[in-house]
């Protein structure tokens, strides 16, 4: 099956090497000549995943949008969340009518504070059955190295969840399925907040306590937030919830928390972008969840924190004491 990503970044590049090796012809689409002409020509992505020599033959690209869709039974889309919409308006009406689109990104939409599936459906006016999200302890490079892990595929129609699922499974990458898009689309937005929040603890020389102080407030955080727009608890609970916040909490190969361990060992937020190796998307994400949070009146007080951190510069003693309020409540 003909399946395109959009999008040629690390995660892209690792997932488009996934669904090669479960037998598909893949094309990715990407912007850059230099990142096109080198997986095309020389199947290898020297910008974004430089320690994989040979990418699958079965792997090629294009920059051409036409071109990189035509007859795509699946499409995925791997671009930094914030330009999603802009991305995805120059391929609206190239998609087929019966194709799937996936989305492989894990932010919130600054301004609309829109969840992925939100924006790409809006942009694309595709109906719920034709969109897919996949969210889970995924980190790219892991991946690329096809260290076995595990994912989950949620779409409104679970028979499309299982035909997205049965693309991307091969010996070391193993989806589930559900028909909670809310629920993975929340898990892995909010988890990258969470992510800065841990990083920039373990930057400022804190140890478990604190590490696990902030993941377990952070997933009841997520998980209100998500129950208040729609989600399933139960997913909170699962591979896309407590999996992805263990895997991205625990990983210096993780953007988030290397860009807030950066903050914490004293670097601004300027100085932490200009030396992220690829999008942290927990940082324009963190303003959304506090916006989200008073929308649905749902507290949100560690993305505020984090919102402090970004925005004023506040110190990580500062941010942690945000965490709590001065009464003692309930668990
Ligand atoms: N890396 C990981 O481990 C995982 C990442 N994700 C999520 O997947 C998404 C992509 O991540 P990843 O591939 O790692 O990120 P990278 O930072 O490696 O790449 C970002 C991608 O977005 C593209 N992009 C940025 N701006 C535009 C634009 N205006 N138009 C078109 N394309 C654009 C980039 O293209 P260009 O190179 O041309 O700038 C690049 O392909 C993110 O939402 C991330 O949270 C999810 C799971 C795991
Ligand atoms: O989502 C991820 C792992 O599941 C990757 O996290 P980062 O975007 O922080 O690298």
């Amino acid at each position: 099956m003909k399946i395109t990503v959009l999008g040629a970044g690390a995660w892209g590049t690792a997932f488009g090497q996934v669904l090669a090796d479960a037998g598909n012809e893949v094309t990715m689409w990407a912007i850059e000549p230099e990142i096109v002409e080198g997986i095309r020509d020389h199947h290898c992505n020297q910008v974004r995943l430089p320690f994989i020599e040979h990418l699958p033959d079965a792997m090629t690209a294009t920059g051409d949008r036409a071109e990189a869709v035509r007859d795509a039974r699946i499409v995925v889309v791997a671009i930094a969340a914030q330009f999603a919409r802009v991305a995805l308006k120059e391929f609206k009406g190239l998609i087929g009518d019966d194709a799937i689109v996936v989305s492989l990104m894990k932010g919130i939409e600054s301004g609309t504070n829109k969840r992925m599936d939100e924006v790409v459906r809006e942009t694309l006016e595709l109906p719920a059955e034709r969109f897919a999200a996949i969210s889970g302890p995924n980190l790219s490079k892991e991946i690329a190295l096809r260290q076995p892990s595990a994912t989950v595929v949620g779409c409104a129609n679970l028979d499309n969840a299982k035909k997205v699922a049965a693309a991307c499974t091969t010996d070391y990458f193993k989806p589930f399925v559900t028909t909670d898009v809310i629920g993975l689309e929340m898990c892995g937005s909010l988890k990258n907040v969470v992510a800065l929040a841990v990083g920039m603890a373990r930057g400022a020389g804190y140890g478990e306590n604190t590490a696990a102080m902030i993941e377990t407030r952070g997933l009841a955080e997520l998980t209100a937030l998500g129950k208040a727009a729609g989600a399933d608890p139960k997913t909170f609970a699962g591979l896309a919830g407590v999996g992805d916040l263990v895997a991205t909490c625990g990983s210096p190969l993780s953007r988030n928390y290397t860009f807030g361990a950066n903050l914490g060992k004293g670097l601004s937020v300027e100085e932490a972008t200009r030396v992220s190796n690829g999008v942290a998307e927990g940082v324009p994400t963190t303003d959304a969840v506090v916006a989200l949070g008073d929308h649905l009146g749902v507290p949100t007080p560690l993305a505020y924190a984090m919102s402090r951190v970004l925005r004023e510069g506040i110190s990580c003693a500062a941010m942690l004491e945000q965490l709590f309020s001065a009464e003692i409540t309930e668990e």
